[in-house]
């Protein structure tokens, strides 16, 4: 599995702790900025990673504000995304059985570096049930193609 990785100021540590995380579970993964704690726009960020997933080279992302809530946000406008801020490992996996999730944000200003990680093992493990989840992920892109004309 191929991870997106992207942040702005408020969530670089966060992301810094799930690379070093991703690295040694030995999953592979590139990282879209921001490089450091000086101050960014998440748009930017968010865009890159969506960006990425939608292209087809990664399979996932992972993105991190400080709260997951902006970068989300952004994610959310590139056509056949489908962001969820997570802030539980309830959450995370019914955002990938139900929703077929496949960005998730999180916000370090809002869970600790522990509950973080755990979310994203959560997360990469989970895979979407489809059946009636899948009508209705369809109707979510139906929407979205009626906006995007
Ligand atoms: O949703 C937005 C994110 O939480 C940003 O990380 C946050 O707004 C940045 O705030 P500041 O510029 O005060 O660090």
């Amino acid at each position: 599995m191929k991870i997106a990785i992207g942040s702005d100021h408020g969530g670089y540590n966060l992301k810094e702790a799930i690379k070093k995380h991703l690295e040694e579970k030995g999953i592979e993964y590139k990282d879209f900025g921001t490089n450091s704690t000086e101050s960014v726009d998440y748009p930017e960020f968010g865009e890159k990673v969506a960006q990425a997933v939608k292209s087809g080279e990664f399979d996932r992302g992972i993105v991190c504000c400080g709260t997951g809530i902006g970068i989300s946000i952004s994610a959310n406008k590139v056509p056949g995304i489908r962001c969820a801020v997570v802030s539980d490992t309830f959450s995370a996996e019914m955002s990938r059985l139900h929703n077929d999730a496949n960005i998730l944000a999180l916000g370090e200003r809002v869970v600790g570096k522990g509950l973080a990680l755990k979310i994203v093992d959560v997360w990469l493990e989970a895979e979407f049930e489809g059946g009636r989840h899948e009508r209705r992920v369809n109707k979510i892109k139906e929407i979205e193609a009626k906006y995007s004309k």
